[in-house]
């Protein structure tokens, strides 16, 4: 059951859940007692010397009601400190409880491969871990003590109603049976309501995610008007789904008083006749129905408790849902930490993507030596991108296998490999930070000459010292604050700081200009010494000069050698290289 799951959550605060539920108890025994007490007064103030306080030895029924006073004060205090504690102690379990639900998804997210984010909307992932972790800590805030609290009000009032009158007390509870069934009936109704409001509300999260993302290109085709109305149109859904689930919520709390009028009037009516006749004290006649209201009002609350438990689950069980999800790619237990020298393998590599029925590569096999610089070349969607994607563990390919230095990619642990890895690939992706925290992303101990070192291989510096702020310019979110030419310089320079033994740069240089990318050549045949380069480009004079080029064509390597080998080869490459050099 849903609610077992997130209370085992919170399994480490199980002494404070133990003491936040007692707080809530004593807080609901002091908050009965004082209807008890107002039974004890009229007794004494009808009987004075022959009351019930009387029989304890305090004759006098002044003494008697200053005793009264005095006991309610301390019920009252009482009652005040334990409210204090119930309702810290609950609120700030729900906040650990909440933190650790929402720091687990995010690590959870973190750990899924690439397969699971192409089903995914960023916007549906985003409502889950804010919007359903508040809905759930919002239960958690005050759901968890209401529960409670009803239970203790029926068994402590239940219990002096039993010790007064067994008549009386069959009577206040018969409504009992039918709230709670209520209870169940609008639970069941209102479960799929709520399931369907929370997915709407991740849609909605969706769709403005995507659109203020796209808010440039909604421009452009100046579609806001169309852009407006699909949004509404899905708001319109959510307010539907929401006005589902009020139509049932708002029924119950009318059901459940009329239900309560019931065993109030029987207590009310049977028990004045009963006092009438002297079967009952005055005062316990008093008890009683102060009592009833005692008994029963709270089972009007268990509307919202129910109201607010359904919309609590529903966010649960997407949060949960998520965290059920199977991580594909991970660390065997022997995975290795090693250090690469940047020799690769792949070997009989055929790869599919889930959603396509045609391989993305197929029979791939290729060695390279380290210290290479190889080059991948070849039509647009013909694999390049995907060759990289495979060796960075993003995907799994089905057939085949690919080592790094002898060794199965499966060998080595994943953040070994990927932190030996400096990939510039073609969605360069920079923080909404300062460009020299965007480059020292790559390296959190380099100095700041190391920065700025890396920044002049990537021939950023220049134009990094021109900007008014330098390094310390804001990149705005995704680096909008900068051309398409200046942020790849930087995904460079991000990529040199790690100093990786092995380099990926897919199609990074192609946003710059000729003379910049001339420039950013030389640089890497300096630092290329000890290293193993693999480039992807489809402008071959980025490539002319690697030691071994690659060419694919529908997922397979149809040519391979050097710039002057596969020129003369007469294929593919110089078909390429004929139309890139205008000679055809
Ligand atoms: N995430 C994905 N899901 C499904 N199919 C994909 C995915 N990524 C790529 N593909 C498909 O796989 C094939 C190879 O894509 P890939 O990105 O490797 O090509 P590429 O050679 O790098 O292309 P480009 O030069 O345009 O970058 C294409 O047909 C593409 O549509």
């Amino acid at each position: 059951m849903t609610l077992f799951k997130v209370l085992s959550y919170g399994k480490g605060f199980k002494g404070q859940a133990i003491w936040a539920s007692i707080c809530s108890v004593v807080n609901k025994l002091f908050d009965i007692a004082p209807e008890i007490l107002i039974g004890i007064a009229i007794d004494v103030v009808i009987n004075q010397e022959d009351s019930f306080v009387a029989a304890l030895g305090i004759t006098d029924p002044k003494q008697q009601l200053y005793l009264l006073g005095v006991m309610t004060f301390l019920i009252w205090a009482g009652e005040s400190i334990f409210q204090y504690l119930y309702l810290r102690n609950w609120r700030e379990l729900a906040q650990k409880i909440q933190h650790r639900f929402r720091v687990d998804c995010y690590g959870h997210i973190q750990k899924m491969d690439m397969r699971f984010f192409e089903d995914q909307s960023t916007g549906r992932l985003t409502a889950i871990l804010n919007d359903d972790v508040n809905q759930l800590e919002r239960f958690l805030n005050i759901g968890a003590n209401d529960i409670l609290q009803v239970v203790t009000s029926v068994v402590a009032v239940g219990a002096v109603f039993f010790l007064i009158s067994t008549k009386l007390a069959l009577l206040a509870f018969t409504p009992i049976p039918v709230i709670i069934f209520g209870a169940f009936y609008f639970q069941r109704k209102a479960e799929p309501r709520y399931a369907e409001v929370r997915e709407k509300a991740g849609q909605i999260a969706a769709a403005i995610n995507t659109n203020i993302a796209g808010v440039a290109t909604i421009k452009s085709f100046t579609k806001e008007d169309h852009e407006q109305q699909r949004i509404a149109d899905i708001s319109q859904q959510y307010v539907a789904a929401n006005e589902s689930a009020i139509r049932i919520s708002s029924a119950f709390t009318p059901v459940i008083r009329m239900a309560i009028l019931t065993g109030f009037l029987a207590t009310f009516i049977i028990g004045g006749l009963d006092t009438l006749n002297g079967e009952l004290a005055v005062g316990a006649y008093g008890v009683l129905v102060f009592l009833t209201q005692r008994l029963l009002w709270p089972f009007r609350d268990l509307a919202n408790t129910m109201d607010l438990y359904e919309r609590g689950m529903a966010s649960a069980r997407r949060i949960l849902g998520l965290l059920d999800e199977p991580i594909r790619i991970k660390d065997h237990h022997q995975a290795a930490d090693t250090v690469l020298s940047g020799s690769i393998n792949l070997r009989d590599i055929t790869f599919t993507y889930e959603s396509q029925s045609k391989p993305a590569l197929q029979d791939i096999n290729l060695t390279i030596k380290a210290g290479e610089t190889v080059a991948f070349v070849g039509q647009t969607g013909s694999g390049k991108s995907t060759i990289i994607k495979l060796l960075m563990r993003y995907y799994h390919a089905q057939n085949g296998q690919i080592n790094l230095d002898g060794r199965s990619i499966e060998d080595i642990s994943i953040t070994t490999l990927r932190s030996q890895i400096g990939l510039v690939s073609q969605s360069t992706f920079l923080f909404n930070a300062s460009i020299y925290d965007n480059i020292r992303y790559g390296n959190d101990n380099a100095s700041e000459t190391q920065v700025r070192e890396a920044a002049q291989l990537a021939e950023a510096d220049d134009f990094i010292a021109r900007l008014d702020q330098g390094y310390q310019t804001l990149v705005g979110e995704q680096g909008v604050k900068l051309s398409g030419g200046q942020i790849q310089r930087i995904a460079l320079a991000r990529a040199l700081l790690k100093n990786p033994p092995i380099l990926i740069l897919d199609e990074a240089t192609s946003a710059v200009d000729n003379e910049t990318e001339a420039a950013i050549q030389k640089s890497l045949k300096k630092i290329a010494a000890g290293r193993t380069i693999i480039l992807i480009a489809h402008r071959l004079s980025t490539v002319v000069h690697a030691d071994q080029i690659h060419v694919l064509d529908h997922g397979q390597i149809v040519e391979s050698g050097t710039h002057s080998k596969l020129l003369q080869l007469q294929g593919r490459y110089q078909q390429l290289w004929h139309i890139q050099t205008g000679q055809v």
